[in-house]
């Protein structure tokens, strides 16, 4: 199978949380990486979204500020904005869910939004994909260690998978822009699915560019919504479309 040369061959320019990312840079010897504090606003934000699972979250955001920052996942400036600007900036979609309900997350990365999601929504079941073997493998090692029984794991590029992949609901954060990732995401919806993309502020500026792609990949209009209004410093920008259903046929 083969496997992207350089994480940014995938993620181009166009993606809009790519500079929320940094450098993918190792540490430098010595540093020591240590899961920040809480601030208040972060706490009350944490408790409402992950309730009684905030423990595991508090576990997750270790392993990403020490192993998943050693192995390149993320770089060592992402550690005092790991809760606000990644974990908690994922993690607000958990409400939008349906119990029962399936979720592909298409270029996992370090389990972002997937990971986050399947520790607040243990009734949910999570599909990631990912095409690169060291970031499979530290999202395996993380997964069995917080004992998450409601995650697979799937290393391969998302069009790979359309055939072993149905869910109601397709997320991504920092793949491609809109244009590039509608074809990578709505084949793995299956009908009546919905499409929540993690986009910057450029989300209007991308729906504008990929022109008649939604009504061509047969999806509503898309819509944009800020979730996490009132409870994180700065609200998540979401990219929503629901595949029309085929109908009567
Ligand atoms: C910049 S990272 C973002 C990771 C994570 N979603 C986040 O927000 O931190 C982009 C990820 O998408 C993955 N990727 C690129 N092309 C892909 C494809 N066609 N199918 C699935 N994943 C892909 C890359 O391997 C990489 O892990």
């Amino acid at each position: 199978m083969s496997e992207p040369q350089d994480d940014r061959e995938a993620a181009t320019a166009e993606q809009v949380n790519d500079a929320q990312l940094g450098e993918p840079e190792l540490p430098g010897r010595g540093a020591e990486l240590v899961a920040p504090e809480l601030t208040e606003k972060e706490q009350h934000a944490a408790e409402t979204l992950f309730g009684d699972r905030l423990d595991l979250a508090k576990q997750y955001v270790g392993h990403l500020c020490s192993t998943g920052i050693e192995h390149g996942l993320l770089g060592p400036r992402e550690v005092p904005i790991m809760w606000s600007r990644h974990v908690l900036n994922c993690a607000v979609l958990a409400p939008e869910l349906q119990e029962g309900s399936t979720v592909a997350d298409v270029g996992s990365g370090a389990g972002l939004p997937g990971l986050a999601l399947a520790i607040a929504r243990p009734d949910v079941e999570f599909i990631l994909i990912e095409p690169m073997e060291r970031r499979v493998e530290w999202l395996s090692t993380v997964v069995q260690d917080l004992g998450l029984d409601n995650v697979q794991l799937i290393r391969a590029r998302a069009e790979e998978v359309t055939d072993e992949v149905m869910a109601d609901v397709v997320t991504a954060r920092a793949v491609t822009g809109l244009k590039k990732l509608l074809p990578l995401t709505v084949p793995l919806l299956d009908d009546d699915g919905e499409l929540m993309l993690i986009k910057g502020r450029s989300a209007r500026g991308e729906i504008a560019a990929a022109g008649k792609s939604f009504s061509k990949h047969k999806l509503a209009n898309p819509t944009v919504e800020l979730l996490g209004e009132g409870l994180l410093e700065e609200p998540s920008t979401v990219v929503r479309a629901r595949r029309r259903s085929a109908g009567p046929r």
